[in-house]
């Protein structure tokens, strides 16, 4: 398996996938000296590659992705993962996965060094002293101590930014929609609105990823609800803060000191008008350049995409449910029962099919089922769609034009903990399968098709049949079975005295021919039948 590292990432984490047997490691810029991770260079290396290493230079676009036939995951080193083309990867089955928390402290450091500079003019007084000058009255500064800090983006970076705010002794107040009111507490800031956060800070630092609701959120018509002397910060993503507002907002004296370490276009072009405001200090994208931090996102992720390409755990994955070792442990019969019970009813529902509801009942409910729910899909579209996996199968089935709907129901059920997947058709039918884990091996069975109660093994070929409740059918069966040299592991027989008719489960060691199966549909006591493959 290939493995490209186009970014530089901590040579410990190169070193690790180099020791990984089976592995090629490829490391871009060994082997194309003038490496600039342009598209032209990354398409010279990305043939025939499995697993790809990015930080935020890279940009595994939908271009690169169609020359990448073989890529199955691609590992940021890094938090943000706006240079990956998150759809195109999901279409086509690729893992994107990123490596939180490893460079949060850095990146929080950085936005408190900027907001320092921004308080005393660092920056500006150490540029003068390296020119030769000695201008005391020109650098003096103001304080921290009693101002108030908006944060914009309470997660991981903000929440360490607030820490070290209050540490400084500022009063700090947080934007951001999801962050609870618990939080806010524990953590000793106020949680309020955007405006407020506008209009009563001193200092204002985002944190937040760049997306259609962040994208100029501090545009020019937020500025003009600000404090005048406002210092403001962006060591998240370019964009966050409009450039040219800013810019404009700074020239006008609105803004007093303004630091950023992210821009709307990197590298930041060498005119930008940027450059020039002696009050904003730049820094090149350095949120995570620290050792300490690139040493512990460039092992992690060499350690995730091994892992991942060795069928093994899949952590920290954007576009799928991740799992732990200990819980994949816990939930791996479940995988094994839902994506039988999907691709059941797929073969056992004609192609009509507009909803898939997955109802869960008892014990299982108290899991994370979201990776039951994909497990059930991968199933239901495995003979649908080529590439399907856990990472593709919602897209596929929402390209189906299938609705799907999850349930967690605490009905009281015959089993202490039941999986339900039913297909509910165009003409208004559904068809039904149920299963559970039996025993202390838990041993994932399907116990009832249509509401009607069969044992039935989720591996194998199933014969499933509707017949008239008449004798002589098992016998019928074993004999035209036989007959095509097909023998019958077991059976399991659901009869309704009330209707008069039954349905049956026979497993089967294999596909009895075509011949076979319209002499058994001849019976006519046998009204339908279908050979299910799992
Ligand atoms: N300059 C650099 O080198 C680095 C930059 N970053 C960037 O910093 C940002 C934050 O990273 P983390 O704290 O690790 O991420 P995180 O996911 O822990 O936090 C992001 C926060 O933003 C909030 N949020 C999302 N949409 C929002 C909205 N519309 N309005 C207000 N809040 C919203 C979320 O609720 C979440 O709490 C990311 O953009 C990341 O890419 C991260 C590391 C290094
Ligand atoms: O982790 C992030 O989101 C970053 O922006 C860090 O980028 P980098 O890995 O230093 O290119």
């Amino acid at each position: 398996m290939k493995i490209l590292v186009a970014d530089k990432i901590s040579s410990i984490g190169i070193e690790y996938l180099k020791q990984q047997p089976g592995f090629e490691v490829v490391v871009a810029w060994e082997v194309i000296p003038d490496w600039k991770a342009s598209p032209e260079q990354v398409k010279q290396l990305i043939g025939d590659v499995e697993g790809v290493a990015v930080r935020s230079e890279t940009r595994i676009s939908a271009d690169i992705i169609a020359v990448a036939p073989k890529l199955k995951v691609v590992g940021r080193a890094g938090v943000g993962v706006d240079n990956i083309d998150i759809e195109a990867a999901t279409e086509r089955g690729i893992i994107v996965m990123n490596t939180p928390g490893g460079n949060t402290i850095a990146t929080a450091e950085l936005t408190f060094t900027h907001m320092l500079c921004g308080t005393r003019p660092i920056a500006q007084a150490a540029a003068s002293m390296k020119a030769g000058r000695w201008d005391r009255k020109l650098y003096s500064g103001c304080e921290l101590n009693g101002k108030t800090l908006g944060v914009c983006g309470l997660g991981r970076i903000g929440a360490e930014v607030a820490k070290r705010a209050i540490a400084f002794n500022m009063k700090v107040l947080a934007f951001d929609p999801y962050l609870t009111e618990s939080r806010a507490d524990a953590l000793g800031i106020k949680k309020v609105e955007l405006d407020e956060v506008l209009s009563q800070s001193d200092y204002i630092t985002v944190h937040m990823p760049l997306t259609a609701d962040t994208k100029y959120m501090i545009d020019e018509s937020a500025f003009a609800k600000m404090k005048d002397g406002v210092r403001l910060f962006n060591v998240a993503r370019g964009g966050i803060i409009k450039e040219s507002a800013l810019a404009e907002a700074i020239k006008s004296g609105k803004v007093a000191a303004a630091g950023l370490d992210v821009y709307e276009s990197e590298p930041l072009a060498e005119d930008s008008e940027l450059r020039g405001l002696d009050k904003l200090v730049l820094t090149p994208h350095l949120g995570a350049s620290t050792k300490e931090a690139q040493e512990s996102v460039g092992v992690e992720i060499a350690h995730q995409i091994a892992e991942a390409l060795q069928g093994g755990m899949v952590r920290n994955a954007i576009n799928m449910p991740s799992v732990d070792s200990k819980s994949l442990e816990v939930l791996q019969p479940y995988l094994t029962l839902g994506q039988a019970l999907g691709s059941f009813v797929q073969q056992l529902a004609p192609p009509n099919v507009v909803k898939l509801r997955i109802t869960y009942t008892g014990k299982i409910t108290s899991l994370d089922t979201l990776p039951l729910d994909r497990a059930v899909l991968r199933g239901f579209m495995r003979k649908i769609s080529d590439h399907v996996n856990d990472v593709n199968a919602p897209k596929k089935l929402q390209e189906l034009g299938i609705e799907l709907e999850t349930v967690k129901s605490n009905q009281e059920a015959e089993y202490t903990e039941l999986v339900e997947v039913q297909a509910l058709c165009a003409d208004g039918k559904t068809r039904t399968a149920s299963g559970t884990l039996f025993g202390k091996v838990q041993n994932p069975r399907i116990v009832s098709i249509d509401g009607h109660g069969v044992e039935a093994t989720t591996s194998g070929i199933l014969l499933v049949f509707k017949n008239k409740d008449v004798p002589g059918i098992v016998g019928f069966l074993g004999t035209e079975l036989g007959k095509d040299n097909v023998n019958i592991a077991s059976m399991s027989l659901s009869r309704d005295r009330g209707e008069g008719w039954a349905i049956s489960v026979f497993e089967l060691d294999s596909v009895p021919s075509e011949k076979a199966q319209a002499d058994i549909l001849k019976h006519e006591a046998i009204l339908k039948f279908r050979i299910i493959e799992l």
